[in-house]
């Protein structure tokens, strides 16, 4: 009997998929009102990967534009004064994103009680179906060892397939990324961006790691997409793109994850997903 029992319990347990490492799982409410279903074939999808890609594209070439411009004025300048040029830089990135997908998003502290940071919508409106944020990361394969990085790391993200995404911003998992985005540069173009490890990334949408998990009365609004960088991608605009490979080795194109809006969000409300996804 108690076989029987055990058996049963491992297979509800083997179609869950959660998204987190089993101690932060644990701790959290599943919220079935917003659990995502979505079957191994259908890959977790809630848009096509061509709508990811068109809103990536649209944002990184207007970065890559407001880049080109700074460095013009910074030429133009006998005395340049840097903090000022990087702060133009900032705050044209959060006009860029306005003026590219109608809305800005930023890390504020979380509307629930002791849940540290959330993301906001700041400004604007997000239709239905939009990319919203980016889970910036180290990407290690299933098979590639990421024990001392997980250990106590709450920003470890799982994907449907099994790939890990580490999404935090401090002590090893830092040096980590910093070290595979330096090693990754072909010629003279940076192939990652590593701002999203300060409190002012350039790219404005790499912010997705802060996402609280969604509580009974805050239902999800978002949910999390794996996005393949397809071979096609403008070379010039990786350099926006908040992941890199942990290995050099990898075979696979770059994983990337992003949050999809669930609805339409406006500005003033938080940004919640499910920690779950139930894999039929
Ligand atoms: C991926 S992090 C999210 C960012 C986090 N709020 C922070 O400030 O670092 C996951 C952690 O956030 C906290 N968290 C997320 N959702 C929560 C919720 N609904 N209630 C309380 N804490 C939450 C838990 O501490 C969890 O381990």
């Amino acid at each position: 009997m108690f076989t029987s029992a055990l058996e049963r319990f491992q297979k509800v347990w083997k179609s869950y998929r959660h998204r987190f490492v089993p101690w932060v799982v644990f701790n959290l409410s599943k919220n079935e009102k917003t659990l995502r279903q979505v079957t191994e074939r259908a890959k977790d999808q809630l848009v096509p990967d061509e709508h990811v890609s068109r809103s990536l594209l649209k944002l990184f070439r207007a970065l890559h534009r407001n880049r080109a411009h700074q460095g013009e004025l910074r030429e133009a300048h006998v005395n340049p004064v840097p903090t000022f040029l990087g702060k133009e830089e900032q705050d044209g990135g959060r006009d860029l994103i306005f003026q590219s997908l109608g809305f800005c998003i930023d890390r504020k502290p979380s509307s629930l009680p002791s849940a540290g940071t959330g993301v906001f919508v700041t400004r604007g409106c997000v239709p239905r179906g939009a990319t919203v944020a980016m889970y910036p990361g180290t990407i290690y394969q299933p098979y590639e060892p990421i024990l001392l990085q997980s250990i106590c790391n709450p920003f470890v993200f799982r994907c449907i397939d099994g790939v890990l995404v580490d999404g935090n911003d401090k002590g090893i998992s830092k040096m980590v990324f910093r070290s595979c985005s330096g090693r990754d540069r072909i010629g003279p173009f940076v192939t990652s961006d590593t701002t999203w490890l300060t409190d002012t990334p350039r790219n404005p949408l790499a912010v997705g790691q802060y996402v609280n998990n969604c509580t009974d009365d805050r239902p999800a609004n978002v949910c999390y997409q794996e996005f393949d960088i397809p071979d096609s991608f403008p070379i010039e605009l990786r350099q926006f793109l908040p992941n890199v490979n942990y290995s050099q080795e990898t075979k696979r194109p770059l994983r990337c994850v992003v949050l999809v809006s669930l609805r339409e969000v406006r500005a003033g409300e938080e940004l919640f997903s499910n920690y779950y996804t139930i894999v039929h």
